[in-house]
């Protein structure tokens, strides 16, 4: 079986942890001791975040006496696949003796008029109280926004066409490695008029690049992993309550909120609906009991699923599979 996990900047660094190299590489090995055994039965491409790093490295980058103009996100978002990938490429090896595994630096193609690029809603970087944030906003003519109970930088993000390089990471699963790629959904590039790459000054969003990822590869499953059990219903309200197994319309319908759950809730949508298959969100230590149907939220095409990857389908309906072709729709 073959799965597109995504895996959140809050698994890399959990809100209020310093952003030092050793806390993330704590962190990565966590996550990756949670994330082998599904390499050990699946072939597994592993997506990353970079909010909060990408937004360590442009402070640097801003302050840095010997630069003219700060590096521009699409660099950033190049360093933060490089350094990201470097530490999961190695826990990934530390794992898996004997299994070749990919990091690698890839473009993911954006529309030059997409209007989020005037309207920003990637947060990157730490949190501030609102006073600090509004007066960081006036000094370094950042745009901030309330991101659950601080406020964070936000920039640019428009949504992801196609990763550059699919052919490839198709390859590299196909010779059995574990392929790490679309870190921080992917630096955004646009292609000119003289039909040559370039890049531009944006942070995409790694759900949804995943999703556009997992489509592509005709993955069976998209898993994505966050810092919350499953998405919820009523959200920070006294009525909260966990949405166990839906469909894209009403996972879509809960209204979840730009940038955290919203991205999430529109990328296993787009690909349950696009592909038929499954995808689920929740806990990045649930990672195998969310494909099992035991734990997360779990999106198929009727709401409806009976773990093992196979959407349940009543014994009447005409578009029942015989089994040994119980594949997601679409395959
Ligand atoms: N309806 C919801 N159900 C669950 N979590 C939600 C919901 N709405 C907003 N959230 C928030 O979304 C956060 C996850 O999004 P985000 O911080 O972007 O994750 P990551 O960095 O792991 O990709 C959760 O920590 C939670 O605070
Ligand atoms: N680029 C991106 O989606 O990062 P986060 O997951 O850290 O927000």
């Amino acid at each position: 079986m073959r799965l597109v996990v995504a895996l959140g900047g809050n698994a890399l660094l959990e809100r209020g942890q310093r952003p030092d190299a050793e806390v993330q590489e704590g962190n990565v090995r966590r996550a990756v001791a949670a994330l082998a055994p599904l390499a050990h039965r699946h072939e597994l491409v592993l997506t990353h975040g970079n909010g909060p790093q990408v937004g360590v490295l442009a402070l640097q980058s801003a302050s840095d006496p010997e630069l003219s103009t700060p590096y521009p996100f699409d660099v950033l978002g190049a360093q933060t696949q490089g350094m990201i990938g470097y530490w999961l490429l190695q826990a990934m090896q530390n794992a898996l003796p004997g299994r070749q595994v990919a990091a690698i630096i890839n473009q993911t193609l954006v529309e030059a008029d997409d209007p989020a690029f005037d309207d920003p809603s990637k947060f990157v970087g730490q949190s501030y109280d609102e006073e600090t944030a509004r007066e960081l906003a006036s000094q370094r003519g950042w745009t901030v926004k309330q991101d659950g109970a601080g406020w964070r930088r936000v920039v640019g993000s428009p949504r992801p066409q196609r990763v550059v390089e699919t052919r490839l990471i198709r390859s590299l699963l196909e010779t059995g490695a574990v392929v790490i790629c679309a870190g921080g959904g992917g630096v955004p590039v646009v292609r000119g008029a003289d039909g040559l790459l370039h890049g531009v000054e944006a942070v995409v969003d790694k759900d949804l690049t995943s999703a556009v990822l997992a489509e592509a590869l005709d993955a069976d499953a998209l898993l994505v992993l966050t810092d919350v059990p499953h998405v919820v219903r009523g959200f920070g309200t006294p009525d909260a309550e966990p949405v166990r197994v839906s469909t894209p319309a009403a996972l879509r319908a809960l209204g979840a909120p730009a940038g955290s759950m919203g991205p999430k809730v529109e990328a296993v949508s787009r690909f349950v609906e696009l592909t038929g298959g499954v995808a689920g969100i929740g806990a990045l230590a649930d990672a195998e009991r969310i494909l099992d149907g035991a734990a997360g939220t779990v999106v198929t095409p009727n709401g409806r699923y009976e773990g093992s990857l196979r959407p349940a389908v009543p014994a009447d309906d005409p578009l029942r599979l015989t089994r040994g072709e119980q594949r997601p729709l679409g395959r």
